[in-house]
Order: structure tokens, then sequence, then C-alpha cells
């Protein structure tokens, strides 16, 4: 596979001191090019991500899961959702079986959460918001701003986590674990097992996303392409249904979620020659229109300044 094929791997070591600078160069131009990176040596100890992960896979093996499952309705103020696609009639559903936890601003009771996933989850919720806040400080800089530019406006106020499980699909050429999309948030930490199938969609190909084993994979949201004006991307990506193999992921989304903060191109990254190409939005209207849109363009169009 030619190099330029392999979203970079980006090692986070001495991000406080000697490698900063290069740590942000390089987060900059993984972010201008792909939008997606995998970060390593990013202070997560491997036996938590392994404990998340086995976590999600006891729960859905469970017999009894103990949380109802149904489509995800953004409208609905439960702050733990299952969503399962299994066993829809008609057109294929994607192969994929969904906890969500909404864990910010505020998480939901403990009891809430089902008990084979609960310490974990929150475990690992605590060393990801870590991760995040030590990344949006190295993106901030990158676009020459305050190291605390996107925190001390609420970008990492919400958090939801969503736990995917894929089991073995008889007919992989039917579906998708799960379709093309964006993710519509700022920031998306995602952890991988290492059985493959996440895609990019970059430079009209799909360019596969080869697991590394303990790495982290980081990408841009929507709203990150839209506060940076588009000198960030957000790019799509799909997850490939496997026929032999189950596959587990865990993705968290940081966002202001229930925030009433609008958000906008940052005036310093909008010049004469390039424009503001987006007006303001709120993070919760943004997802909204996104969930409930009924044709699949890309959601940001929606919010392209006209003319
Ligand atoms: O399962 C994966 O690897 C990716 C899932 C994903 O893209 C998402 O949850 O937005
Ligand atoms: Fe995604």
């Amino acid at each position: 596979m030619a190099e330029e094929d392999q979203i970079p791997v980006i090692d986070l070591t001495g991000i406080d001191g000697a490698r900063r600078g290069e740590i942000i160069d390089q987060v900059r131009g993984a972010s201008e090019t792909w939008g997606f990176y995998q970060v390593v040596n990013h202070g997560i100890p491997i036996n938590i991500l392994e404990e998340m992960m086995e976590g999600v896979i006891n729960f859905n093996e469970a017999k009894q899961k103990g949380v109802e499952a149904h489509k995800y309705d953004c409208h609905n103020s439960s702050k733990v959702q299952f969503q399962t696609d299994l066993n829809l009639d008609g057109a294929y559903p994607n192969w994929r079986d969904s906890l969500v936890v909404e864990m910010a601003p505020e998480p939901p009771a403990p009891e809430e959460i089902p008990p084979l996933c609960r310490d974990i989850l929150f475990e690992y919720v605590k060393s990801a918001t870590k991760l995040g806040e030590e990344l949006y400080g190295v993106i901030s800089e990158s676009l020459g701003l305050d190291t605390g530019y996107f925190k001390e406006r609420d970008c990492m106020n919400g958090l939801r986590v969503i736990s995917h499980f894929y089991p073995p699909c008889p007919q992989p050429e039917l579906t998708f674990g799960t379709n093309k999309h964006t993710d519509p948030c700022f920031l998306t930490i995602l952890l991988q097992d290492q059985v493959g199938g996440l895609q990019v969609f970059r430079q009209d190909r799909w360019v596969s996303v080869q697991p590394v084993h303990g790495a982290l994979v980081i990408n841009n949201g929507d709203l990150l392409q839209l506060m940076s004006n588009e000198t960030f991307k957000s790019l799509p990506h799909r997850v490939l249904a496997n026929k032999t193999q189950k596959r587990v992921s865990v993705a968290c989304f940081f966002s202001a979620y229930r925030s009433q903060r609008s958000f906008g191109p940052i005036k310093e990254l909008v010049t004469e020659e390039k424009p503001a190409i987006y007006r303001d939005a709120t993070a919760d209207e943004y997802f909204i229109h996104y969930l409930t849109r009924s044709d699949f363009s890309t959601a940001l169009e929606h919010f392209k300044v006209s003319g």
C-alpha cells in the first residue's frame, strides 16, 4: 500500500515537552488532509482499553441485556439507549448493535448503565476525557489559537459514548456494519479492536484504517470543519460487515451538547480570500438536523452561507 494511502500514526510521547511542536505540526497536517489519524503513547493503559472492549462484548452477548432496544431517538431524554438493527424487515439493516450513553454534561445514574460494562465505562471515559482535553489543546495551537480555545467554548462539555458491537454477518455484501457518514460533533476518539473494516473516503476512494495495537483513532467531526472554516476536514467513513468475525468499537463524541452557545467559523480563520463558509449554529441544532434530515446529503451543506 502506498504511504499516502495510510492514515497517519502520531506518537504522543513528549506532548508536554520537547516534541510538542512536532506533534502540533503532525496533527495539523493530518487534520488538513485526512481529518483522521491514529495516536499511540496516548497515556491510556492498554488494560483499560481491553477491559472496555470486553465489557461491550459481555454486555452484547448476555442473554438478559436489561436495556430495551429501539431506534436511536434524539428527542428521547433518556441518557442510555440501546439500538439494534438486526431484526428489521425490508431494506437491509446495518449489521450492528449500539449502546449509546450520554456521559456529559451530566452522566446518567450509574444503575441506568448495564452492569456488565458500567464500571469500566466510567473509568474509560475519565481517561478518554483527559486525552480529549490534551488533543483539543494541540488542535487549538495548530490553528494558531490559545491552548484552551475549544475547551473554554464548551466544545468538550458534552460527551456521547457509543459502544458498537458488530456480529458476524451471513451476507456482508448486502449491507454495512455502519453506512457512510461523517460525525456530527467536534472530535471523536475511537477505540477499535484488531478486526478491521473501518474505511475513510478520501480523494474518491475508500482507504482502510489498519488497526494498530493499543492505538486510538481520532477524527474531526463536522463542527470542527465548520469552526475551522474548512481548514480541517471531516471525512466520510463507513464500516464493512464481516462474514466470520465479530467486531467491537467504542466511539467518544465530544461536542457542546445541551449548550446554548452558537458556533461559526473562528474569526481568526476568516479572511477576505476565505470568507465564512458556514453560518452559526448551536451543536444541538446541528445534531438534530443531522439525525432528522430526509436527504442523505452531508448535513453541513444546510449550514452553508448561501450565495
Ligand atoms: O465502528 C467504527 O469503527 C466506527 C463507528 C463510527 O464511525 C461512528 O460511530 O461514528
Ligand atoms: Fe463515525
